[in-house]
C-alpha cells in the first residue's frame, strides 16, 4: 500500500517544471511503484500552447479544473476541453494543448514514466527502457 499527498509531493522532486515554461507536473506515482503506468497532476498555465507528441506512450488526461483546447495536427481538429472531460491519446496523436485558463489535469501514462524524462524537441518522451535482466 502506498499513500501520497499532492501538496506534500509538490515540496519534493516529484514536482517537475517544464523547460518550455508552459506547465508543471507532480508525479504522484511513477514506474518504480511497480504498476505499468504513472499518475500525474499537471497544471497547464493560462495563455500557453504546448506541442506534445507521445510516440512511445499512451496517455489519458482528465480535466479537473480550467478550460482550454487540444488541436490534433493530423486533421486540424479542435477539441474544447472543460472540467469533467477526458481526452485519450490512443493513436499517439500529435497535438497542441492550449490553456485559456490554468488547467489542472490528472494524467495517466502507459508505460509509466520513470520521472527522469524530459520533453524532447519533437514533443515526445523517450521510450521506457527495456529491463533485460527481468525474468521472462
Ligand atoms: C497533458 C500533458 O501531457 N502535459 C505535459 C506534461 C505531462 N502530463 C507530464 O506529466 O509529464
Amino acid at each position: 500500500m502506498i499513500v501520497r499527498n499532492l501538496e506534500e509531493a509538490r515540496q519534493t522532486d516529484r514536482l517537475v517544471k517544464s523547460e518550455s515554461g508552459t506547465w508543471d507536473s507532480t508525479r504522484l506515482s511513477l514506474a518504480d511503484d511497480g504498476g505499468n503506468c504513472s499518475f500525474h497532476i499537471t497544471r497547464i498555465y493560462a495563455g500557453t500552447e504546448t506541442h506534445i507528441h507521445y510516440k512511445h506512450h499512451f496517455e489519458a488526461v482528465y480535466c479537473i479544473e480550467g478550460e482550454g483546447e487540444v488541436e490534433t495536427l493530423a486533421d486540424g481538429k479542435i477539441w474544447p476541453i472543460k472540467p469533467g472531460d477526458i481526452y485519450i491519446l490512443d493513436q499517439h496523436d500529435e497535438h497542441l494543448l492550449r490553456a485559456h485558463e490554468t488547467m489542472h489535469l490528472a494524467c495517466v501514462f502507459t508505460p509509466g514514466l520513470t520521472g527522469k524524462e524530459v520533453h524532447r524537441e519533437d514533443g515526445s518522451y523517450a521510450p521506457a527502457e527495456v529491463d533485460d535482466k527481468k525474468p521472462l
